[in-house]
């Protein structure tokens, strides 16, 4: 594999994630689901790809699957280059906390902590130390300077998922997978949660995935991936929200 050299000179082979074979049923017997029935996709460094398909076409659950989040039932997840379907749980805890971030629709801050301390524990959780310089970038980038002392109850909602895009990204993480993040934000906070993620991939060097029913907010990515049924069902580069609502017309959603 070639390597893929950032603006920020950060270096990565070219799949910062990929499936491969992937399957994953929920339930047995008559009950049972095949979300997910055989997929096989790769995820390049430096990109911003959103995942989109009708709702009950396996998003989620592929998201999970590449987060190390579910076990899979066939197929294999590499992850900067690991094999992560296998490990064990202690070994996919350590990798996960090491090299994925995280931004949920939730936000999922600790209402106790300060901003601050909501973006760096997981760095003190894992007794490292933050980049200062880094932490600077992010929190400058994010808007978040003036706001560093607040609890989460004293911020908005776009605030709070700024700090979440800040803790995602601290540990400067091989991926980033969003969960419809903007799901719960109003459409000027959420284009400005939207326009960061892409802003930490076209001038910060990070990889995003990210699961979205929004149009508008695919068209932020430098791809989108298809999904129906549980099978890739296509993909657009450089998508602009109206190819992204016409593919998703023709897929029935
Ligand atoms: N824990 C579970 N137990 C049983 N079936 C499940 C479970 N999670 C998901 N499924 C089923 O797997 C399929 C894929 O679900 P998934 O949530 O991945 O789809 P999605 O595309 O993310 O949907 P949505 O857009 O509605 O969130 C669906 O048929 C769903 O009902």
């Amino acid at each position: 594999m070639s390597a893929v050299v950032s603006e920020t000179g950060r270096v990565g082979t070219q799949a910062a994630v990929a499936a491969s074979s992937l399957v994953k049923v929920y339930g047995k017997g008559d009950t049972a689901v095949r979300a997910l029935g055989g997929v096989s996709v790769a995820f390049q460094a430096g990109k911003f790809t959103a995942i989109m398909g009708p709702s009950g076409s396996g998003k989620s659950t592929l998201m999970h699957c590449l987060a190390g989040l579910d076990n899979v039932d066939g197929g294999s997840v590499h992850i900067g280059g690991t094999e992560i379907t296998g490990l064990n749980d202690k070994d996919l805890t350590k990798l996960r906390r090491d090299r994925i971030g995280f931004v949920f629709q939730a936000f999922n801050l600790l209402p106790t902590l300060s901003a601050e301390a909501n973006i760096l524990l997981g760095l003190e959780l894992a007794g490292r130390k933050p980049d200062k310089q880094w932490f600077d970038t992010i929190v400058d980038v994010l808007g978040l300077r003036d706001r560093l002392k607040h609890k989460p109850s004293e911020l908005s909602g776009g605030q709070q998922q700024r700090v979440a895009c800040a803790r995602a990204l601290v540990a400067r993480p091989d991926v980033v997978f969003a969960d419809e993040p903007t799901g719960n934000l109003d459409s000027r906070s959420g284009a400005e949660v939207l326009d960061f993620l892409r802003m930490s991939v076209r001038k910060l060097g990070q990889t995003v995935i990210m699961v979205t029913h929004d149009p508008v907010a695919a068209s932020y990515a430098d791809r989108v991936v298809l999904l129906a049924d549980g099978h890739l069902a296509g993909e657009i580069q450089n998508p602009t929200a109206d190819s992204v609502l016409s593919a998703l017309k023709h897929l029935g959603a």
